[in-house]
């Protein structure tokens, strides 16, 4: 996640968003509004054996993708008690006292446990890609990375059952992507064989501040390729978009919410977009979700999408690995304010 500063002064006479890729958007009003809707899509084609249906799936997510990097996906195929299961898991795990949840508080992103009260009004356990938890896993032995809470027997294994089943949408949906870019359908499965796919359980206390003078999580993009969502009936989800304006994410049950992340629109030569978020739980009580982020093998070269590039259009970014685009993501998320990278956009 990048988090952002936001110009919500009354007195500003735009009101802008500064990316932490140093991209800054102007929005309307720090109010959302429900006149814009988010694309609902029917997954159950993704899993059908004919091409055509997986084809005419492909095509809705083609132009959610570009047009405003955010759609629901239903009847996805995965039962309803997995989610459920990580929900309970994230009230148990939170409902902890703070000495415990602080245990495994290790202050780097990702596996920890996320304290972010300060600035936004939420907290957040992170965990990672377990080699031993993937069914289709190129290096069983790999070392696991994340750290557990102790005495909170069936945590990992609740977490774990719904990641597993998530990784396999995600393999599942990754070609569905290549044919929403209009590629072969395996053109990115070597970028998939070992992903990254970190999870995340967050709590969002009820907020009593105004929008501009807090938020459940600030306005941000993501980092990976795409996120996958999970969020409980509360509401609060919020999308800035193309026209300016905070467009809320209703809950719809048994949904997820999957949006285009940084990686993807850079690989994609901007062509996805990777689209400004951020939550804000007015709801009255607590709000829980789980973001899975699933992102391309760290050790392959983020080669640019071939139906995205043209001599009209050449790439817009320097080519590197997944492994050092994150690195020089991560840094950036440090420093805010140094904009002029030569990692970054080309001039
Ligand atoms: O809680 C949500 O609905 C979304 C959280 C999010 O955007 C993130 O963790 O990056
Ligand atoms: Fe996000």
């Amino acid at each position: 996640m990048s988090q952002t500063t936001v110009d919500t002064r009354a007195d500003a006479k735009v009101r802008t968003v500064k990316l932490q890729n140093g991209d800054i958007f102007s929005f309307n009003s720090n109010i959302s509004t429900e006149l814009e809707k988010i694309p609902v899509i029917d997954a159950s084609r993704i899993w059908s054996d004919k091409l055509e249906d997986r084809k005419a799936v492909a095509e809705e997510i083609r132009d959610a993708s570009r047009n405003i990097g955010f759609f629901y996906l239903i009847n996805h195929g995965i039962d309803q008690d997995y989610a459920t299961e990580v929900i309970d898991q994230a009230k148990r795990f939170f409902a902890l006292p703070e000495e415990k949840k602080m245990e495994i508080f290790t202050g780097l992103v990702p596996n920890e446990y996320h304290l972010m009260r300060d600035i936004d009004l939420s907290e957040a356990f992170n965990w990672a890609y377990d080699a031993s938890e993937d069914p289709e896993a190129v290096d069983k032995t790999e070392p696991s990375v994340s750290i557990w809470p102790s005495d909170l027997p069936g945590f990992r294994e609740g977490l774990y059952a719904y990641h597993t089943k998530l990784l396999e949408l995600s393999r599942r949906l990754t070609r569905i992507f290549a044919l929403a870019l209009h590629l072969p359908e395996e053109y990115f499965d070597a970028y998939v064989r070992r992903p990254e796919a970190g999870m995340r359980i967050l709590h969002y206390p009820e907020q009593k501040h105004s929008v501009d003078d807090q938020n459940g999580i600030g306005a941000h993009t993501d980092v990976e390729c795409f996120t996958i969502v999970t969020q409980d009936l509360s509401g609060g989800l919020e999308v800035l978009s193309k026209s300016g304006n905070w467009i809320k994410a209703e809950p719809i049950e048994g949904s997820f919410v999957v949006n285009i992340a940084d990686a993807f629109m850079r690989q994609t030569n901007n062509f996805f977009v990777s689209t400004i978020h951020r939550v804000i739980n007015k709801s009255g009580h607590e709000r829980y979700s789980a973001p899975f982020f699933f992102g391309f093998d760290r050790k392959k070269l983020l080669e640019p999408v071939p139906t995205c590039v043209s001599e009209e259009n050449p790439m817009k970014y320097p080519i590197m690995t997944g492994g050092e685009y994150y690195a020089w993501r991560t840094n950036k998320q440090k420093d805010t304010n140094t904009c002029n990278d030569k990692m970054g956009v080309k001039s």
